[in-house]
């Protein structure tokens, strides 16, 4: 656990908490107020509040809060799997397990924690881990926190020894959205748009989940929601960015090692046949994960490798303003 900056009090930026469940908790504060909280259950980033202390992502107010189960909202972390692409249980095992603090991590570039509070997380295989997947691996989590309430996730995973092994990973990012389903009519143009959409991913192809994981090729201009949507977008630019007129503001994702794009919303007919979601809140939430999917990482012994995400709200109009304009807050 750290803070780099020697002038911002080292304990009030990060504090060791307990959750609802009485499991270790890590919260990170920034000097202008904004917050994060990380859950050794699953090394799941659980809230990340704004300076005036908005929440900027998604949980379920039935979100069961329970190991071995992850938590419906936040940052939940799949591996080694990806859905049910595989023996493992949905999403792999990362999500289910209690992780520990990483005291002493291997280092990163200074950019990973310069003048930001952070944590390392660290997740070994158990007994029972290594009967069902059986793979020496560490995987490690920085979870950190800017001055400027920037949220960076930074995964290392290594092969310890042994055999080669491959895997998928996403960040299953739950992003809190006003309602998806509105539409504004803008008078100039008299043309409806979506409050909420997603641009980065145009023209590329997807494999959608409600089409036994068929391949298709996006041909809207920005990814707007009329119905359930389950869609890994494949080898996407580096930033994406999802605009929300009605809160006025953006979330650009820019990320690392993840060529692929989840787009999640199970809309309401998949929400009500769910225990832990509301009827009606898939229209708040739509999950936008950074994510290695479609080819699988494969380590040999000894190698590692490293898949970052990083997150930054900023206020925003209507119109876009570009994604080259946009990554200049990250
Ligand atoms: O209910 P879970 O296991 O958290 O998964 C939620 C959803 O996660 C998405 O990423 C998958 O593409 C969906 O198919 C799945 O339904």
């Amino acid at each position: 656990m750290g803070h780099s900056d020697p002038i911002w009090d080292h304990k009030a930026a990060i504090e060791l908490t307990k959750d609802w469940n009485g499991i270790d908790q890590v919260v990170l504060r920034s000097p202008l107020g904004a917050s994060v909280k990380v859950s050794l259950h699953g090394g799941q980033v659980t809230s990340w509040r704004n300076d005036r202390g908005e929440e900027l992502l998604f949980t379920s107010s039935k979100a069961i809060f329970k190991p071995p189960k992850a938590m419906r909202g936040g940052i939940p972390i799949c591996f080694p799997q990806f859905g049910n692409c595989g023996s493992l249980e949905q999403h792999g095992l990362a999500r289910n397990k209690i992780w520990t603090i990483d005291e002493n991590p291997p280092p990163l570039a200074p950019s990973d924690s310069h003048g930001k509070s952070f944590v390392d997380l660290l997740l070994k295989p158990s007994e029972e881990d290594l009967k069902c997947w059986p793979h020496s691996f560490e995987l490690r989590l920085r979870v950190s926190l800017a001055a400027d309430g920037k949220l960076t996730l930074t995964s290392r995973i290594r092969n310890i020894n042994g055999k080669p092994f491959s895997f998928s990973f996403a960040y299953h990012t739950y992003l809190s959205v006003s309602d998806i389903r509105y539409v504004v009519f803008i008078a100039v143009w008299l043309t409806p748009f979506f409050e909420v959409r997603i641009e980065g991913l145009e023209t590329l192809d997807y494999l959608d989940n409600l089409w036994q994981r068929e391949r298709f090729t996006e041909q809207g201009d920005a990814i707007t929601f009329e119905s359930e949507v389950d869609r890994v977008y494949l080898s996407s630019p580096n930033v994406i960015a999802v605009l929300d007129h009605e809160r006025k503001r953006t979330y650009v994702i820019r990320k690392e090692g993840l060529p692929d794009v989840v787009v999640w919303n199970p809309w309401e007919k998949k929400s009500k046949a769910m225990l832990d979601i509301g009827d009606e809140e898939y229209k708040q939430m739509i999950c936008v994960d950074g994510a290695a999917i479609e080819k699988p990482i494969t380590l040999k012994p000894g190698e590692e490798w490293m898949g970052c995400l990083e997150i930054m709200v900023v206020p925003s109009s209507f119109c876009s303003e570009g994604l080259d304009s946009l990554s200049k807050y990250l």
